[in-house]
């Protein structure tokens, strides 16, 4: 049996809330002895942790281990090939351009930061920019004796893209079944190491490749990255449609471009609108994970193969960028809450 003083330690722990731990640190993730204290979370947040644990002036007293111990989700197909990753989520779009690339390669960055082994499949066979966004373009895959891809490293993720198989102009030549095949082939192929988040950039839209791969991969989950103005809104709830009726549950929608702020005058203007995937979000019933406002600073890091999150860590855009990482995470955590409990 705890000591009392645990328990009222743990209630504690319990009360203090952010967004990112709407229900608190939970008892079953502590473990106290003395002025020491462990803390096991089962899904990417460390960085959010200890900002709560340093705003209390109780709990700042401790001495903390804060460890990532991520939990496997249940998967949408059984595939017979060994887990890819402890958690599979497709980061999708409903139309091209809205920043879907850029959001993925962020988001896996930002979920590294907290500690997590993240890798990071680009799917998109109509423009794989991975090679570009992480700055290693001109590098290529080794293939071992089996014919199987060893993951590039990379600012500390493992990637792999068809960019980095054929020339930048090449890619455009698969379509339909043959691109679904070779993207299969690309996910079953690569020897990703213990990984506990890999995240898919999906093809933009909701046609056959997309929907095939969305039947065909075992996905925990599916992002769908949008812009705020009416005609992106419309295909984001087709994306989420699409992934609902093969049973891939929707872990958030995260808005892009939302709203612009000029690096000169600090004017802002809601070039697309603004609040669109809240809305969605709301009728959808699906969490918001973030807005991220159209920054030159963001497109230019992008551009540079730097992008901010990995390379200015204490920029506001990385703020934002680690507040959605680490938000994804616990809503795609929730899910195993919620699946255990139907
Ligand atoms: N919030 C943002 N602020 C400024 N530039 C952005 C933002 N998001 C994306 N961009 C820029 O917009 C361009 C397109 O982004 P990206 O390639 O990520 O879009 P996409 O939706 O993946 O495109 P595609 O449909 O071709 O796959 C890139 O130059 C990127 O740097």
């Amino acid at each position: 049996m705890s000591h009392p003083l645990t328990n009222a330690f743990k209630a504690h722990c319990s009360a203090l809330r952010s967004d990112i731990f709407d229900q608190g640190l939970l008892p079953q993730w502590l473990q106290v002895s003395g002025p020491k204290v462990t803390l096991s979370l089962p899904f990417a947040a460390a960085i959010e942790a200890r900002r709560l644990i340093a705003s209390d002036p109780l709990l700042k007293g401790y001495q903390w281990q804060i460890e990532q111990r991520i939990e496997a989700l249940p998967r949408s197909q059984a595939l017979q090939v060994p887990a890819a990753a402890r958690n599979v989520i497709a980061v999708a779009s409903g139309k091209g351009g809205v920043g879907k690339s850029s959001v993925c390669v962020n988001l896996a960055l930002g979920l590294a930061a907290t500690g997590a082994r993240v890798g990071i499949l680009d799917a998109d066979i109509y423009g794989p920019s991975l090679p570009l966004m992480l700055g290693n373009e001109g590098e290529k895959l080794i293939f071992d004796e089996q014919r199987n891809m060893q993951p590039l490293k990379q600012k500390g993720l493992q990637v792999n893209s068809l960019g980095y198989l054929v020339d930048k102009d090449d890619a455009t030549v698969w379509r339909g079944p043959m691109a679904s095949g070779a993207l299969q082939q690309l996910y079953n192929d690569t020897l990703w190491q213990d990984l506990d988040y890999l995240l898919i950039d999906m093809p933009p839209g909701t046609g056959d490749i997309q929907l095939t791969l969305a039947q065909k991969l075992p996905l925990t989950g599916a992002l769908i990255v949008t812009t705020p103005q009416t005609v992106a809104l419309r295909d984001a709830q087709k994306g989420i449609a699409m992934f609902r009726k093969v049973n891939v549950p929707i872990v958030g929608v995260l808005e892009n471009m939302s709203g612009f702020m000029c690096s000169n005058c600090g004017h802002e203007d809601d070039i697309f609108g603004r609040d669109g995937a809240v809305d969605v979000a709301d009728k959808q019933a699906v969490p918001l994970i973030g807005q991220w406002p159209l920054a030159t600073a963001l497109r230019e890091s992008m551009d540079a193969g730097e992008p901010l999150v990995h390379a200015q860590p204490d920029h506001p855009y990385s703020k934002l960028v680690l507040e959605s990482a680490q938000l994804l995470a616990m809503n795609a955590w929730a899910l195993l809450t919620e699946s255990s409990t139907d």
